[in-house]
């Protein structure tokens, strides 16, 4: 069979040994974290047919309004993982705190935790744009038996052992890495399969595109500034695009296709920034640089980061390697 119409399930089962060192548990993870992404899909492309979209009424722990479909997609990503018991924990950037799943004898033996932003970009859903679901996987530090601690989630983003995203656009895909390269799936809805259609993914080594919200330039910090007045120049390999679609995961998709630079800077409003580390950054920083690209928070690689609290936020500078080098030289000259 060509490996173009291999179906993720043949994908897990032909590449053991990217999942030597989980006898099993953590290929089951994936196939749930598959199983839950086909019912979001499902969701999400009905959207503007049935009254699901806009605000719950709810906020989150950031103080940010809650979509019904945030709802919707937090509890089906934690149930299906749960009821299947193949985690000893999940995050979220939905819930306050981490859950601990005991396991049906309540014996706590499973090794992995999950991190996870169930949609990414919700405010795009009722202008049907795409949105997304990034996951992050980590072995548990405490021991197998216990129930979870905090410890458990806090770990630097260089001990992952799985991290994806799911993009509901035009195509839904899978994308994901085990430390193995990247490899990414397209859902064919009608029979509800994910097909391998990006083979071991590479990041462009440099691009033209550069991916940052505009609309808050004056708060941008100077090193920014300058970057963006650089990709505004005349280049001998020709002129800088702008794209911004404001769904993190869509945007990162397309400049990993592409060859670009994400960026979402610390602000004189936002000291941190607004993307979160363990749901947002550190997954997605997974994934460009097993792809080849670069991830870092203007100065420092992201993966390094030692987190300290679970819903602690980052500056990010993420992309094409050449591209993120770049960003950090005008950093580094003035904000260092
Ligand atoms: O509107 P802004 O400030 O540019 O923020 C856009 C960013 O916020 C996010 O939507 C945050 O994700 P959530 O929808 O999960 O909160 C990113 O996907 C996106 O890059
Ligand atoms: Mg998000
Ligand atoms: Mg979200």
């Amino acid at each position: 069979m060509s490996k173009k119409n291999q179906t993720l399930g043949e994908f897990i089962i032909e590449n053991q040994e990217d999942f030597a060192y989980s006898s099993g548990e953590l290929s089951r993870l994936i196939n749930s974290i598959r199983l839950a992404a086909k019912v979001v899909n499902h969701e999400v492309n009905k959207a503007g047919l049935v009254d699901i979209i806009g605000a719950h009424g709810e906020t989150n722990i950031q103080g940010e309004d809650q979509q019904k479909l945030d709802v919707y997609a937090n509890d089906t990503f934690i149930k299906t993982l749960t009821n299947r018991e193949i985690v000893c924990g999940i995050a979220s950037e939905e819930n306050d705190d981490f859950i601990t799943i005991e396991g049906h004898n309540k014996d706590h033996k499973n090794k992995y935790v999950v991190l996870m932003d169930p949609l990414d970009g919700s405010s795009n859903i009722d202008v049907n744009v795409s949105v997304g679901t990034i996951f992050s996987v980590y072995r548990r530090v405490t021991p197998v038996g216990t129930p979870v601690t905090k410890e458990d989630f806090l770990q630097p983003g260089n001990k992952q052992v799985a991290a994806g995203y799911i993009i509901y656009g035009t195509s839904t895909m899978l994308v994901y890495t085990t430390g193995n390269g990247v490899n990414g799936f397209t859902l064919n809805p009608a029979l509800g399969s994910w097909y391998l259609s990006h083979p071991q993914m590479k990041f462009p080594e440099t691009g033209t595109i550069y991916s940052i919200n505009e609309g808050n330039y004056i708060h941008f910090p100077q090193g920014v500034k300058d970057y963006i007045k650089y990709c505004q120049e005349e280049k001998p390999e020709g002129p800088y695009t702008s794209r911004y679609i404001g769904s993190m995961v869509s945007d990162i998709h397309r400049n990993m296709i592409k060859g670009g630079i994400f960026i979402y800077p610390k602000s004189s409003q936002n000291s941190s920034g607004k993307l979160r580390l363990l749901y947002e950054c550190n997954p997605m920083a997974f994934i460009v640089e097993q792809a080849g690209g670069k991830a870092s928070d203007g100065f420092d690689r992201i993966l390094d980061l030692k987190p300290t609290e679970l819903h602690q936020r980052v500056p990010f500078f993420c992309g094409s390697t050449k591209m993120v080098e770049k960003a950090e030289e005008f950093m580094t000259a003035k904000d260092r």
